[in-house]
């Protein structure tokens, strides 16, 4: 079987173009969008995350501010930050990057988010909206991963689908996103004991993991589409996935490339919501 790749790469290029345009028409309302991320410490997805996400940004026409703050801040005056950027108008959307530091409680500093600010999806009053099926933020990973499935014309109705991974930020909301559209899903994580035999029933795979390329070709249904969101480093300090692609071809009907695959649709998807937000105004 010839495997295709899922260019999210591409589509994210295509949809920042059209974003451009509705930037255009707020900014001759005197309307710019104002995105500002709170970066706390050192996480090297992050930083990734970070650097492009600026970048796509600015070549959208969106106010893009990142404030970084040492790994030893406390979660009081993390709080604070927030609550600043609460109160100050010129910001649309505010973003946490995770994970916090040990001493912190995420879950305490992502509910003092304005929730009409937060374009992450990930204050209780969205991820509850979320789960309820009325939202107004998505979480931004798995929201750009079911446009790439749109955009390809791949269909989800009575697939299996396996999300590997049940993180807060990916693996849950991606599994109810599945569940939506009407695949009947299974999640596993660490604790889980026949990962293999899962895999190869799985339609649809997707691997939210963090390890580096645990994912290779005998785990993969012939025909499956297969879904890398990991951002992991190689010993040569290489950006890879948590799927071997390489052995993954062949096998796959369709596979997302690590880079060029689920980061840029991530990213996207981010922008979209906080244009999103000043076009609500
Ligand atoms: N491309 C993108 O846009 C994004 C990429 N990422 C990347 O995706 C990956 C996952 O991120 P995130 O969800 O935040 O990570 P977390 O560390 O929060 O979650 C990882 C999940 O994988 C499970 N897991 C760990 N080891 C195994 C194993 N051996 N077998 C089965 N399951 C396992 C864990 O299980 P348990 O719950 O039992 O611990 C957990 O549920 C990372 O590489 C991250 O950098 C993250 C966000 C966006
Ligand atoms: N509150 C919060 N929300 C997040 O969405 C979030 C987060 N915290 N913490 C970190 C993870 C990680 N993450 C990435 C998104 C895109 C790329 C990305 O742009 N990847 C490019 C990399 C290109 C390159 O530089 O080589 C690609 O895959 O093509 C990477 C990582 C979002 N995350
Ligand atoms: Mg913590």
């Amino acid at each position: 079987m010839e495997t295709q790749l899922l260019e999210g790469k591409k589509l994210a290029e295509k949809m920042q173009s059209e974003m451009k345009v509705r930037v255009n028409s707020l900014l001759e309302k005197g309307k710019i969008p104002g995105l500002t991320v709170l970066l706390v410490g050192e996480d090297k997805a992050s930083q990734v995350y970070v650097r492009n996400k600026e970048r796509q940004a600015t070549k959208v026409g969106i106010k893009s501010e990142i404030i970084r703050l040492p790994e030893t801040i406390s979660e009081a005056a993390l709080i604070e930050q927030v609550e600043q950027l609460n109160e100050d108008a010129s910001v649309h959307g505010i973003l946490v990057q995770l994970p916090l530091p040990k001493h912190i409680n995420e879950q305490e500093v992502l509910r003092k988010i304005d929730y009409s600010k937060d374009v992450d999806g990930f204050h209780p009053m969205n991820m509850g909206n979320f789960l309820l099926g009325n939202a107004s933020a998505l979480p931004c990973t798995p929201y750009g991963i079911m446009e790439l499935l749109k955009a390809y014309d791949i269909s989800l109705e009575g697939k299996n689908a396996l999300v590997i991974g049940r993180s807060n930020i990916v693996g849950k909301p991606m599994a109810l996103m599945l569940m939506e559209k009407n695949a009947t899903i299974t999640i596993a994580h660490s604790k889980t004991k026949n990962l293999k035999e899962l895999a190869q029933q799985a339609d649809v795979l997707v691997a939210a993991i963090g390890r580096g390329h645990m994912i290779t070709g005998e785990f993969i249904k012939p025909g499956a589409v297969v879904i890398d969101v990991g951002m992991n480093r190689d010993e040569a300090g290489k950006l890879i996935g948590d799927v071997d692609t390489a052995s993954v071809m062949g096998i796959a009907s369709y596979v997302t490339p690590v880079p060029g695959g689920v980061g840029p649709m991530t990213i996207t998807m981010l922008l979209d919501q906080t244009i999103k937000k000043v076009e609500a105004e």
